[in-house]
């Protein structure tokens, strides 16, 4: 994991201080610094050895600490509509994929078939500027993450999802405590000062209840 800044600035400048020092330590996006706080704030919610999807992972900031996290023994398979640098690790599996698309989970199956200990998005829509409308399309990508989730999540696992603040947002965040014991809303640190983005997080995935006898 990474270390921490005592000069974290919250301000939008384009080159600001996170932008600089991704660039410093040779992390591919600034966001790495959001998925690294997460991990360090609920340190159980990627182990060692751990199978971790990644989706809207280009151009693989999250993945460079994920794969850290997981380890050698561990798993992380990122995709986006983007392609992906490859990763010199051999457990980096990454694909041009349109998780909103038909055939998304037959060929999310092809990669890997899962289980998953965590399922974590950065997806983000392409704004329109119309708040209402990049609200419901980030809801959209959100939601879809969560659906992977509920059919490929392992029992115990980790969810994390970005989601653009307004809307139907609540909703969401109720749905994601269906699936999860426990449910934090956390806005990092290197999140720009502007915007609406927070991460719903979803704690050890409830048991899938028991089939009942007829
Ligand atoms: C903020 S960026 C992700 C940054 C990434 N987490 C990193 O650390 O490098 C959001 C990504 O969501 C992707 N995205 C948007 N819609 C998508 C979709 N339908 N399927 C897959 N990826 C999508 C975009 O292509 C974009 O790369």
């Amino acid at each position: 994991m990474l270390g921490t800044g005592s000069d974290m600035g919250k301000s939008y400048r384009p080159k600001d201080h996170y932008f600089q020092k991704a660039k410093q330590e040779g992390l591919r996006a600034r966001s790495a610094f959001k998925v690294d706080e997460i991990l360090k704030r609920f340190p159980t919610s990627v182990k060692k050895g751990a199978a971790v999807l990644d989706l809207g992972a280009a151009p693989g900031g999250f993945l460079q600490i994920l794969v850290d996290a997981v380890g050698v023994s561990g798993r992380v398979v990122g995709v986006d509509i983007v392609a992906i640098r490859p990763f010199s690790q051999k457990q980096v599996t990454t694909a041009v994929l349109d998780v909103l698309a038909d055939d998304f989970d037959a060929k999310l199956a092809a990669l890997y078939d899962g289980p998953y200990d965590a399922v974590i998005s950065d997806m983000a829509p392409k704004t329109s500027g119309i708040k209402g409308t990049d609200e419901a399309r980030s809801l959209r990508l959100a939601g879809k993450a969560l659906e992977v989730a509920a059919a490929r999540g392992r029992a115990g696992g980790t969810f994390v999802a970005k989601v653009f603040m307004g809307g139907d947002f609540e909703a969401f965040r109720d749905e994601v405590r269906r699936l999860y014991e426990e449910v934090k809303v956390v806005r990092p640190e290197a999140t720009r000062g502007a915007s609406m983005e927070v991460y719903v997080v979803g704690l050890r995935r409830r048991a899938p209840a028991a089939p009942v006898a007829p």
